[in-house]
C-alpha cells in the first residue's frame, strides 16, 4: 500500500491531466477541417481549474480518415465565458468576464472579425440586464442570428433599485408608488432583503433569465419582454428566417424547484414571434419538453421530452417538430426493459447544438447504452438508431457535428481523455466510421485492468413486476498482482438515477494506482438500462439499491483476488446514502467508509433539500407542490433512511461535505456526526467552503481524496 506522502505525488501527477471540455468544428470552409478546443486541468498550486485553447487542423486523406497536419501550442485562456462563432465563420461572439477597479465584477461583450474587435461593450454598466448566465447546460445561451446582425444571449432579469424606507433622499416617493413605473427609477421601498428564488444547486444567482438581443453594428441591446411571466427561458434559438426566437420555458410557479439534473421539471418549447409580438407553446405547457434543436434547412428542430414529475432523470423521448406544419411527431419513445442488450433509449439532458447531418435528416447525440457513454445516429425519418463504435473500447461523447464531420471525445478508465475526428458515412453505412485521433492521448495506464461485470439479482431478490432486470458494475483493478494490496473500494453512484460508465475519472484511476481496486455498482435504478429499472427502485430506496450493491461486492470477492478483511466503501449523495445503509445493514463488512455530502434521513432533508420532491418520489410517495411532508410522510421516509440503523454501526465513518450545499443541506451528515459521537464510534466531519453538492474546488477535491485514502489506509489492516 502506497504511503500517503506518495499518494501525493501521483495526485500531482494524475491531476494535471487535461480533458477536453469544449471542441467545435470551425465553419470556416478551406482544405482541411480546422478544430478549436478548449481543455481543462486542475491547477493544484493555482488551486484553480486551468483552461486552455488548442487548435488542429486535419487532412482527409482518404473517404474517411484523416491526418493531423497542425497542432497548435496550448493558448491558457482567461475569462471567457463563451465563445462563439458565426454561422459563416467570419465573426465570433466572446463574453469575457472581468473583475473591475473597485473589485466588481464586469462583462463585456466582444464582437471580433478575423482580425479585430469590433464591439467591446460593457454590457453590466448598461443597467439592462443583470448577469449574462454561464453556459450551465440549461439557461445559458449565446446566438448568432441567421444574418450574423444580432447576437441573443440570457441573462437575469435587471430589478428596479431596492431602497430603504429610511432613505431620506426619497421621502416624497410613497410605499404604493414605488412600484409604479414612473417612480421605478428611483427604487421600490422596503424590497432591499426579499427573498429572490433561485433554481437550487449549481443555480447560484439565477432567478429569472431574461432573453436579451444586441444589435452587432449599433451595439443596442433590447430586453425581449412577452416571454410569459411563468417561464424561465433557456436554450435560446434563433427561429427560421430570424423571425423570432425558439426556447426551453421552465414554469417557476407556484416556486421553483432545483433544476440541475432533473429532466423532470414542467417545461415545454415555446416559439415568440418578433412580428406577430407573441409567444406560444409548440409543445404541452404541462409537460417536460426541452432544448430544441433546428435541422440545417430550418425544416424542424427536434427535442427531448421527459415525464413530468416521477424520477428526476430516466430515459427521455426523442421528438421531431415540422416547422410548416407546425406538428410534433415520436423519433424515438421511451424504452421500457430493451431487448437482449438492444437499445435502451434516449439519455441526455440535452442535445448538441450541431448535432444534424447535412442530409437534414440523421442527427448525432451522446446517450448511454447500459454502462457506457455512446454516441447514436438517429434516422429522424426512418427511425433507425445506430450506436457508433467508440475508438478506445470505453466511453465516446459527441462534442460537435458540422458538415458531416463529428468531433468526439473518447475515454477509459485507464485511458485519459482524447480528441478524435470522424466523417459521418453515408446512411446505412454509419457502423463502419473510422475515427482518427487529433492528438496523441495521454499515455494509457497500463497498470490498470477494467472490466463491465453483469448482475443478475437472486430469486429473492427479483423485483415482482420488473422480473427481467439486470444491473452492472464497471470494475478496475491493478494489473499487476504486486502492486495490488487486495483491498477493494466499493463505489455505489448517487442519484439515484445516475450511472458510471467507462469514461476515466481521476478518483478511480488514482486508487487503482495507489493498489486498490474498485467497484462502481450500477444498481437497478442507474439510468441507461431501460426506463423500467428507473422505476423498479422508486419506493424501494434503502432496500433493492442497498442489496443490489452488496451483492455484487459478495461477488466481485468470491471471484477476484480481493482480501475479505480489505473492503472499505464511499460514495456521494444518494451514493453516501447506500453507503451509511450498507455500513449500517452489514456492520462488520466494511472496515471503513466515507460519505460525501450523504443523504441520511430524508424525512429531515425534505424541508430543506431544493428538491423536496425527490424525498417524496424515491420513497414511494405522491408529490404536489402542496405535499407537506406530514407525519405518516414522514414515517415513511424514516423507514427508507440509514439513520434508523445507526445502533448497528461499527465501522469508522467520515463526513465530507460542501458547506454551500443546496441539494443535500449539510445538516444530514452533521446528524449522522453526532449519533455515531454518542455511540462512540470513530466519525470525522471534513467541511470545505466554496463548495457545493459536487466537491469539486481544485484544492478541496485534492484534499478530499488524500483524506479518503489516509482514512482507509488508517483503517485496512496492514
Ligand atoms: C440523477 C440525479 O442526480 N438526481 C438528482 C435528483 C440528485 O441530485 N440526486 C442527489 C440526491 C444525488 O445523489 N446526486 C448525485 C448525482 C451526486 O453524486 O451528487
Amino acid at each position: 500500500m502506497k504511503k500517503v506522502a506518495e499518494v501525493v505525488e501521483l495526485y500531482r501527477k494524475l491531476a494535471r491531466i487535461p480533458q477536453p471540455s469544449w471542441a467545435r468544428i470551425s465553419k470556416s470552409l478551406g482544405s482541411c477541417a480546422v478544430v478549436n478546443s478548449v481543455w481543462t486541468y486542475r491547477d493544484l498550486e493555482r488551486a484553480d481549474k486551468v483552461q486552455f485553447a488548442k487548435t488542429y487542423c486535419a487532412n482527409k486523406t482518404s473517404e474517411a480518415k484523416y491526418e493531423v497536419t497542425f497542432t497548435s501550442r496550448p493558448q491558457e485562456l482567461a475569462n471567457e465565458q463563451w465563445n462563439v462563432e458565426s454561422p459563416s465563420g467570419n465573426l465570433r461572439a466572446i463574453v469575457r468576464k472581468i473583475t473591475g477597479k473597485k473589485n466588481e465584477e464586469k462583462q463585456f461583450v466582444e464582437i471580433w472579425n478575423g482580425s479585430q474587435k469590433l464591439q467591446n461593450i460593457d454590457v453590466l454598466s448598461l443597467e439592462k440586464h443583470g448577469k449574462i448566465y454561464d453556459n450551465d447546460g440549461y439557461f445559458g445561451s449565446v446566438e448568432w442570428s441567421h444574418s450574423e446582425g444580432h447576437l441573443l444571449y440570457v441573462a437575469e432579469l435587471k430589478y428596479p433599485k431596492a431602497i430603504s424606507f429610511f432613505e431620506k433622499k426619497h421621502a416624497d416617493v410613497k410605499e404604493d408608488e414605488t412600484k409604479k413605473d414612473e417612480t421605478k427609477e428611483k427604487g421600490v421601498k422596503g424590497e432591499e432583503y426579499v427573498m429572490k428564488e433561485e433554481w437550487g444547486e449549481g443555480m447560484v444567482g439565477k432567478h429569472h433569465p431574461v432573453i436579451c438581443i444586441l444589435d452587432v453594428d449599433t451595439g443596442d441591446i433590447r430586453i425581449l419582454d412577452n416571454v410569459p411571466d411563468h417561464v424561465s427561458p433557456g436554450h435560446v434559438v434563433w427561429a427560421p428566417d430570424d423571425s423570432g426566437v425558439v426556447f426551453t420555458g421552465w414554469c417557476h410557479e407556484p416556486y421553483r424547484l432545483g433544476v440541475i439534473y432533473c429532466i423532470n421539471r414542467q417545461s415545454a418549447v415555446y416559439y415568440l414571434d418578433f412580428q406577430k409580438a407573441t409567444c406560444e407553446a409548440l409543445t404541452d405547457p404541462d409537460g417536460a419538453a426541452r432544448c430544441p434543436v433546428f435541422s440545417p434547412d430550418d425544416s424542424s428542430f427536434v427535442f427531448l421530452q421527459s415525464n413530468r414529475k416521477g424520477p428526476h432523470n430516466h430515459c427521455s423521448c426523442l421528438c421531431k417538430y415540422d416547422w410548416q406544419k407546425k406538428e410534433s411527431t415520436v423519433v424515438c419513445d421511451i424504452v421500457g426493459t430493451p431487448k437482449q442488450n438492444g437499445f435502451p433509449g434516449v439519455y441526455e439532458v440535452t442535445i448538441p447544438r450541431d448535432c444534424w447531418s447535412t442530409d437534414n435528416k440523421r442527427i448525432v447525440i451522446g446517450s448511454l447504452w447500459r454502462s457506457q457513454a455512446v454516441i447514436l445516429v438517429i434516422n429522424t425519418e426512418t427511425k433507425a438508431v445506430i450506436r457508433l463504435p467508440s475508438d478506445c473500447g470505453g466511453d465516446i461523447s459527441v462534442c460537435h457535428v458540422w458538415n458531416d464531420v463529428i468531433i468526439a471525445t473518447c475515454s477509459a478508465p485507464n485511458q485519459p481523455h482524447y480528441l478524435v475526428i470522424g466523417q459521418l458515412p453515408a446512411e446505412g453505412q454509419e457502423f463502419n466510421i473510422q475515427w482518427s485521433p487529433l492528438d496523441s492521448p495521454s499515455a494509457l495506464f497500463g497498470d490498470i485492468l477494467w472490466k463491465i461485470l453483469v448482475h443478475r439479482p437472486t430469486k429473492e431478490r427479483i423485483h415482482p413486476k420488473y422480473d427481467t432486470l439486470d444491473y452492472e458494475s464497471v470494475f478496475i483493478k491493478p494489473s499487476n498482482a504486486e502492486q495490488s494490496s487486495r483491498s477493494l473500494v466499493v463505489f455505489p453512484h448517487g442519484g439515484p438515477h445516475s450511472v458510471f460508465t467507462t469514461e476515466f475519472m481521476l478518483y478511480a484511476a488514482l486508487f487503482c494506482q495507489s493498489g486498490f481496486s474498485v467497484l462502481m455498482v450500477n444498481y437497478r435504478g442507474s439510468v441507461g438500462f431501460g426506463n423500467d429499472s428507473v422505476f423498479s427502485l422508486l419506493g424501494n430506496v434503502g432496500d433493492q439499491d442497498v442489496k443490489d450493491v452488496q451483492a455484487a461486492a459478495e461477488e466481485v470477492i468470491s471471484k477476484e483476488d480481493i482480501d475479505p478483511n480489505k473492503v472499505v466503501i464511499w460514495g456521494g449523495s444518494h451514493g453516501g446514502f447506500l453507503t451509511a445503509h450498507l455500513i449500517g445493514q452489514y456492520p462488520s463488512f466494511y472496515k471503513a467508509a466515507v460519505c460525501r455530502n450523504p443523504v441520511i434521513n430524508i424525512a429531515s432533508m425534505s424541508g430543506s433539500t431544493d428538491i423536496c420532491d425527490w424525498n417524496f418520489t424515491e420513497c414511494g410517495l405522491e408529490f404536489e407542490y402542496k405535499s407537506l411532508a406530514d407525519g405518516n410522510s414522514m414515517s415513511i421516509m424514516w423507514s427508507k433512511s440509514p439513520l434508523q440503523y445507526v445502533d448497528k454501526i461499527q465501522t469508522p465513518v467520515m463526513l465530507m461535505i460542501g458547506l454551500d450545499d443546496r441539494r443535500v443541506p449539510p445538516k444530514q451528515s452533521y446528524e449522522l456526526y453526532k449519533a455515531l459521537k454518542a455511540r462512540k464510534v470513530p466519525v470525522r466531519y471534513i467541511a470545505y467552503p466554496d463548495n457545493g453538492h459536487p466537491i469539486v474546488k481544485v484544492d478541496s477535491e485534492a484534499d478530499a481524496f488524500i483524506n479518503i485514502y489516509k482514512w482507509f489506509t488508517d483503517y485496512l489492516p496492514q
